[in-house]
């Protein structure tokens, strides 16, 4: 059996993609989504504690860009299962060489791609399709109280959005603006 998995680093440390590699026959395809013995490297003393999932109606709908501060904080993957989105991590590590810099890459079902977002970086995505699902793996359970996030407009972080943003939730645009003074999370 060869690899069923290929790891590739982007150029925000930690912030990986995974790309599974679907075996096809005449019924359909067959892939394996997560391998904790494939993802070792990744993943660390990490374990998945979490699988969240979400279903996203309208093209051009924003949801981010969140992250949980340290004791909490957490590695998500995430996933496209249904429609398109365009995925983002955002890296908030203080002192980090890519500090507030983002990575995107557009995630759906046929290309088996999952983004890493490691601690200390957010996430976001913007549906391409409409009816876009979301399935989340994370290393640490939902924390409200360690719950934050950052507005996906804010013209300090600049994301190049595909499509104009909607049907923000009435926190996500609420999110504070960060000033130029801002130095990030610490882990
Ligand atoms: C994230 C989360 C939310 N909830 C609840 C809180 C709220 O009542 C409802 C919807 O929560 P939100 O509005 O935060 O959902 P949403 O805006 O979809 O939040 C998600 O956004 C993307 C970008 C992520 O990266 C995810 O980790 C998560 O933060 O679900 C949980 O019970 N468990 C969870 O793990």
């Amino acid at each position: 059996m060869g690899e069923r998995l290929t790891i590739r680093q982007t150029p925000i440390q930690g912030v990986s993609v995974i790309e599974t590699i679907a075996v096809k026959d005449h019924r359909g395809s067959f892939a394996r989504l997560f391998c904790a013995d494939d993802l070792a490297t990744v993943l660390g003393e990490r374990r998945i504690v979490q699988i969240n999932h979400s279903q996203t109606r309208e093209v051009g709908a924003v949801r981010g860009m969140h992250f949980q501060h340290s004791p909490h904080a957490e590695m998500k993957m995430v996933r496209c299962l249904r429609g398109r989105v365009f995925d983002v991590a955002l890296d908030l590590r203080k002192n980090s060489p890519t500090f507030l810099q983002w990575h995107a890459e557009e995630l759906d079902p046929y290309t088996t791609r999952m983004l890493v977002i490691p601690e200390g970086c957010a996430h976001g995505f913007q549906v391409l399709q409409e009816e876009s699902e979301m399935l989340y793996l994370h290393t640490q359970f939902y924390q409200p109280e360690s719950e934050a996030g950052l507005r996906p407009t804010d013209p300090v972080l600049d994301i190049k959005w595909p499509l104009p943003l909607k049907d923000l939730s009435d926190k996500d645009n609420s999110h504070p603006l960060i000033l130029s003074t801002y130095t990030g999370v610490s882990l």
